[in-house]
C-alpha cells in the first residue's frame, strides 16, 4: 500500500472524532480558551494561557509538529520554544508574570515518510528575518523524524453554490486612482497594454466569470500583465498590495488553457497539470485556489490545492480526480511530485506568488528543487511568472535564474512601496505600554475588523487571550496552531464572529479579507517589506484603511529610516520624532530621509514609464519618477 493510501484512512469523520475535544479554540472569549490543559492535550497542565492554543510548541513551529506534541510528544508552556529568536517575548513574559510551565522538549519536527514528506514548507524563516534560532517563522522540522502521527485533518469542501463562489466585496472610492499610478515596463518589446477586459478577448465563459466577480475594468497590473502573459512572455511583476495581482496571472493563463481546449481527466494515475502556482502560506494558496476555481467556473479546467497540515491522502485523491492547475505550498507540492502522483511533462506555466518570499533564504532551496524536479520543463520551455508587492534587489537578481533572459519587468508604482490608500500612523511606545495602547486603539475601532500583528507565536497567544479576558472577541492565527484551528480562526474573523485577529507574519502576505479596516503593528517587523505587506491587509481594491504601528525605540530604531521612506513614499505624514530617530540611527552624513525612496525598478535598468497606457521616453519618465517619489 502506498504511503498516501495508508494516510488516506483519515477521513473527515475520523478527524472529527479525534478533535472533538478541541472545540472553542477560536479564542472567542470563552473561559476554556485559556484554561490550561483543560482539553487534555499532552501532559501540560501548568502551561497557563498557552495550553489552550498551541500543542506543545515544538521547535519546528509548524502545524504538524504541533500536532505531534498534541499526541503526547511534548510539554507545554515554554517547552520546546527556542527563546533565542524570541526577543520581544522576554519583555512580554515579564509583563505578564512569566506564565507557562517548563514542560518537556516540544514535539516532533517534519514528518517525512520516504524522506520526502515535509510539512514545514510554509512560513519558513527567510533572509534571516524570521529565522534566527527558532524565531517566529522557522518552521523547519528539527525535533525528530517520522515519529509524529499522521495528519488527519480534512478541510471542509470549497463552496459549490454559485453565489458563494462569486461572493466578492465592492471596489472602493479610490479604485479609479489606480489609473494615475506610474507604470514601468522594462525589457524588450513589451506588448501593448489593454484598457478594458474586452480587449483581452477572453472566451465567453471567462468573461462571464469576470463580470460575476464584480470586475468592471482592469487594474494597472492587469492591464499590463494580461497581455504580457498572453504573449507568452516571462514576467516579474510588482504592484502594490490589494491591486489585483491574482487575476493578473490567473485570467490570461486560464484563457490560454481554454483556447487550447485543455480538459482535466480523472482517468490517469499520474496527473499532469499545465499550471503550477506556489505561494508561501497555506491560507494564501487556498485563497488563490478559490480564485482560480472561481474564474474557471463552468469550464473543463480543474483546479486543485495542496498544502501542509492537511491529510496527504485526501489531497492526493483530489489531485487524481483531474488537475490542470495545481496550487500548493512548496513543501506539500514537492512531496506530491516526489510521490509520483504529479508529472510535469505538460507543465506550461509556473507561477510564484509573493515571489520575493518564495526566493528568499527560506524557500529558495525548495524553489530550486521544484524547477529541478524530474520532467520539469526548462525555463526556455515553460512560462515563469512572478508577482509581489516587494522585490529586494538581491532577490530580483536571483529571480532572473528562473526566468528567460528576455523576461519583462512590470512595476506599477514604487517597487516595495506601501499602498497609499492605507493611512499610516506611528506612535512611540515602550514595550510595557503597548497593551494599554492596544486597548485604547481597540476602543476606537469598535467592532470593525482589525488585524493585530505581533512578532512571535507565543505573544499572539498572550495577546489574544488578554483581549478575550477583556471581553473583546478575538481569535489568533500563527504557525503553532493546528491547521483546523487556523482555518477556523480565519473563518471566524471573516464572518465577524471575532472582529479582532491577532496574527504573526503568517498572515502578513496576500490575504484578502473583506472589511479589514485596521491593521495594528503591536510589534513592528524587522523588515520593511514585511511592514508593507502587513499594512496591505487593509486598503484593498480602492478601499481605504488604517494602520497603526507601535514604535518601540528600544527595538525598532533599525527600521526607522525605511519607515520614514515608506511613509513619505505613500504621501503620509512623517512624525518628526521618527525622522529624528532615523537621522540619529543613520548618523548625520548623507541621509536625506525624504530623499529617493526605492531602488525603483528593474535591476537590469532601463524602462519606460507609462501613464494611461501611453508610453513615454525612459529619460523623461525617470524624471517623473524622481518627482513623484522624492
Ligand atoms: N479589476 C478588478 N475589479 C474589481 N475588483 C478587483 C479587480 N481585480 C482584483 N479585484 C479584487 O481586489 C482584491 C485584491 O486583489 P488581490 O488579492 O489579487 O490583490 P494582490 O495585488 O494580489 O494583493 P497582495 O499584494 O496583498 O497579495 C480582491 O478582492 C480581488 O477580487
Amino acid at each position: 500500500m502506498d504511503n498516501w493510501e495508508e494516510e488516506g484512512t483519515g477521513t473527515a469523520g475520523h478527524y472529527q472524532a479525534i478533535n472533538n475535544n478541541a472545540e472553542g479554540s477560536s479564542l472567542n472569549g470563552r473561559s476554556d480558551s485559556f484554561a490550561g490543559g483543560s482539553r487534555g492535550r499532552g501532559r501540560g497542565t501548568r502551561g497557563g494561557f498557552r495550553n489552550a492554543f498551541s500543542s506543545g510548541n515544538d521547535d519546528s513551529g509548524n502545524s504538524d509538529g504541533g500536532q505531534g506534541s498534541r499526541w503526547g510528544g511534548g510539554g507545554f508552556g515554554n517547552s520546546g520554544y527556542d527563546d533565542s529568536g524570541d526577543n520581544e517575548a522576554s519583555g512580554f513574559r515579564s509583563d505578564f508574570g512569566g506564565r507557562g510551565g517548563r514542560g518537556g522538549r516540544g514535539g516532533r519536527g517534519g514528518y517525512r515518510p520516504g524522506g520526502e514528506y515535509r510539512e514545514e514548507g510554509e512560513e519558513r524563516g527567510g533572509r534571516g528575518r524570521f529565522g534566527g534560532g527558532g524565531g517566529e517563522l522557522d518552521d523547519v522540522g528539527r525535533g525528530g523524524e517520522n515519529t509524529a502521527p499522521k495528519v488527519v485533518y480534512v478541510p471542509p469542501p470549497p463552496p459549490e453554490e454559485e453565489n458563494s463562489i462569486f461572493a466578492h466585496y465592492a471596489s472602493g472610492i479610490n479604485f479609479d486612482k489606480y489609473d494615475n499610478i506610474l507604470v514601468d515596463v522594462s525589457g524588450e518589446n513589451p506588448p501593448q497594454a489593454i484598457m478594458t477586459f474586452e480587449e483581452a478577448a477572453m472566451c465567453e465563459t471567462l468573461n462571464r466569470n469576470v463580470g460575476k466577480s464584480g470586475y468592471v475594468k482592469p487594474t494597472p497590473v492587469q492591464k499590463h500583465g494580461i497581455p504580457i502573459i498572453m504573449a507568452g512572455r516571462d514576467l516579474m511583476a510588482c504592484a502594490q498590495t490589494g491591486s489585483g495581482k491574482t487575476a493578473a496571472f490567473l485570467l490570461p493563463i486560464l484563457q490560454r488553457l481554454m483556447a487550447d481546449g485543455v480538459a482535466a481527466s480523472r482517468f490517469s494515475e499520474v496527473q499532469e497539470p499545465e499550471v503550477i502556482i506556489v505561494a508561501p502560506t497555506r491560507e494564501l494558496i487556498n485563497q488563490i485556489f478559490l480564485e482560480a476555481r472561481k474564474f474557471a467556473f463552468g469550464t473543463c479546467v480543474r483546479t486543485v490545492v495542496v498544502y501542509g497540515g492537511v491529510n496527504t491522502g485526501y489531497m492526493i485523491r483530489e489531485v487524481l480526480k483531474g488537475c490542470n492547475v495545481l496550487c500548493g505550498t512548496p513543501g506539500r507540492m514537492l512531496d506530491i511530485i516526489g510521490r509520483g502522483k504529479v508529472g510535469l511533462s505538460k507543465l506550461r506555466y509556473l507561477v510564484l506568488d509573493e515571489a520575493d518570499r518564495m526566493l528568499d533564504m527560506g524557500f529558495e532551496p525548495d524553489m530550486r528543487k521544484l524547477v529541478g524536479s524530474p520532467g520539469m520543463p526548462s525555463k526556455e520551455e515553460r512560462q515563469t511568472l512572478m508577482f509581489s508587492a516587494t522585490y529586494p534587489e538581491d532577490i530580483q537578481r536571483m529571480a532572473a535564474d528562473f526566468l528567460k533572459t528576455d523576461y519583462l519587468f512590470l512595476a506599477v508604482g514604487q517597487v516595495g512601496g506601501a499602498c497609499s490608500d492605507v493611512e499610516q500612523n506611528m506612535v512611540q511606545v515602550t514595550q510595557y505600554a503597548k497593551r494599554d495602547m492596544l486597548m485604547d486603539v481597540l476602543k476606537t475601532t469598535g467592532t470593525e475588523r482589525t488585524m493585530v500583528f505581533v512578532e512571535t507565536k507565543r505573544k499572539a497567544d498572550f495577546i489574544a487571550t488578554f483581549l478575550c479576558q477583556e471581553n473583546i472577541p478575538t481569535t489568533s492565527i500563527h504557525g503553532d496552531r493546528e491547521q483546523r484551528e487556523r482555518e477556523q480562526a480565519l473563518a471566524d474573523f471573516r464572518i465577524g464572529k471575532c472582529p479582532v485577529l491577532v496574527a504573526t507574519s503568517v498572515a502578513a502576505r496576500g490575504l484578502d479579507i473583506e472589511h479589514v479596516q485596521h491593521v495594528v503593528n503591536f510589534d513592528l517587523p524587522s523588515s520593511i517589506d514585511e511592514y508593507v505587506h502587513r499594512i496591505g491587509r487593509t486598503g484593498r481594491c480602492g478601499n481605504t484603511g488604517r494602520a497603526m504601528s507601535f514604535f518601540d525605540p528600544e527595538a525598532d530604531t533599525p527600521l526607522a529610516r525605511s519607515l520614514v521612506k515608506v511613509l513619505a513614499g505613500a504621501q503620509q505624514e512623517v512624525p518628526s520624532w521618527l525622522e529624528e530617530i532615523a537621522i540619529g540611527a543613520h548618523g548625520t552624513t548623507g541621509f536625506n530621509p525624504r530623499g529617493r525612496v526605492f531602488a525603483s525598478m528593474d535591476t537590469r535598468k532601463g524602462g519606460a514609464f507609462e501613464r494611461d497606457g501611453a508610453r513615454q521616453p525612459a529619460v523623461q519618465s525617470q524624471a517623473a519618477d524622481e518627482d513623484e517619489w522624492e
